[in-house]
């Protein structure tokens, strides 16, 4: 089978560079085109080069031309950046992977309209790990019921910019669906002051942001002279990578619609 031609946005970004080495590493993956925004550092210099390699792909501002060159756009940017590629994508018919993070309900709408017409997986972590911990989160809440308090806690680095985390609010969603749990009622994002006794029906959000924290995520249900905690933690943002590499893959050749890790991983 011919390896899957991909353009990573964000090339410059911490897991744009990932996303260059993994798809490197790759033989079901071809790297031919590397996009930034117009006025950055990284226009006209190799996508290798912040690993001290030479991949023979120029970084480029010109979306339509990196696109149009590739058979799937692997995205992980900043939200508005990302519904812009969104459209391209759409308009020149190609695949899209999307680990971008922080969109609204407006923006998440023209995602879902735009896989109606082409194949996107969208997924807030890319990790096998992850996407197993969905899984245990699941029957955990499930064999658990209501009588757990459910909290959700996460840690990034200091340059983190949306909080909390994708993957905490799905996992906070996860739980939601099984409990019956309407997430926009019934979940609290941090807590100060007088906030009263803790209602049994809520999920907790709980954001750290420090130093070059990965990402950790732990899940507590917290009983009654008991509590089981579930956690998850990044030692690397390659696990990330690798995972939007298998999601490049898997696209290929895929109906239109919208996708998630747990698809591409045979989870559901
Ligand atoms: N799904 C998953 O598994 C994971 C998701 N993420 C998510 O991925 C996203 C990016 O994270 P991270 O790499 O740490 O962030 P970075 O800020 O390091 O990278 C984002 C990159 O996008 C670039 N960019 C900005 N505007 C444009 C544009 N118009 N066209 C092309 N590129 C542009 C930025 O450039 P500049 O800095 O010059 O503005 C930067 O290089 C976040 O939303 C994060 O939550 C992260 C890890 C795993
Ligand atoms: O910004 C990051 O770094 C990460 N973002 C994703 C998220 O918001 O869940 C995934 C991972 O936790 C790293």
């Amino acid at each position: 089978m011919k390896p899957v031609r991909v353009a990573i946005a964000g090339a410059g970004g911490r897991m744009g560079r990932m996303l260059v080495e993994a798809a490197q590493e790759d033989p079901g993956i071809e790297l031919v085109a590397a996009l930034e925004r117009p006025g950055s550092e990284w226009i006209g210099r190799d996508a290798g080069e912040q690993l001290g390699r030479s991949t023979g792909v120029v970084i480029d501002d010109d979306y339509e031309r990196a696109i149009g060159a590739a058979d799937c756009l692997i995205d992980f940017t900043r939200p508005a950046v990302s519904v812009g590629l969104v459209r391209t994508a759409q308009r020149l018919g190609k695949s899209m992977v999307i680990g971008t993070t922080g969109f609204d309900a407006e923006q998440r709408a023209i995602i879902e309209q735009a896989a109606t017409e082409i194949p996107i997986v969208l997924a807030p972590n890319m990790a096998i790990g992850v996407n197993v911990v969905f899984r245990l989160l699941e029957g955990a809440a499930a064999l658990l019921g209501e009588g757990y308090d459910v909290e959700v806690i996460e840690a990034h680095h200091r340059n983190k910019v949306d909080a909390p985390s994708g993957t905490a609010l799905e996992m906070g969603r996860t739980i939601a669906r099984v409990l019956g749990f309407d997430l926009d009622r019934e979940a609290v994002y941090g807590r100060q002051g007088t906030v009263g006794v803790r209602p049994s029906r809520q999920i907790g959000f709980s954001s750290i942001r420090g130093g070059d924290i990965v990402g950790d995520h732990t899940v507590l249900f917290a009983g009654t002279g008991e509590r089981i905690e579930i956690t998850h933690r990044a030692q690397s943002r390659m696990p990330y990578a690798v995972g939007a590499m298998r999601a490049a893959r898997f696209l290929q050749g895929r109906a239109p619609g919208l996708y998630d890790m747990r698809d591409v991983l045979g989870l559901r």
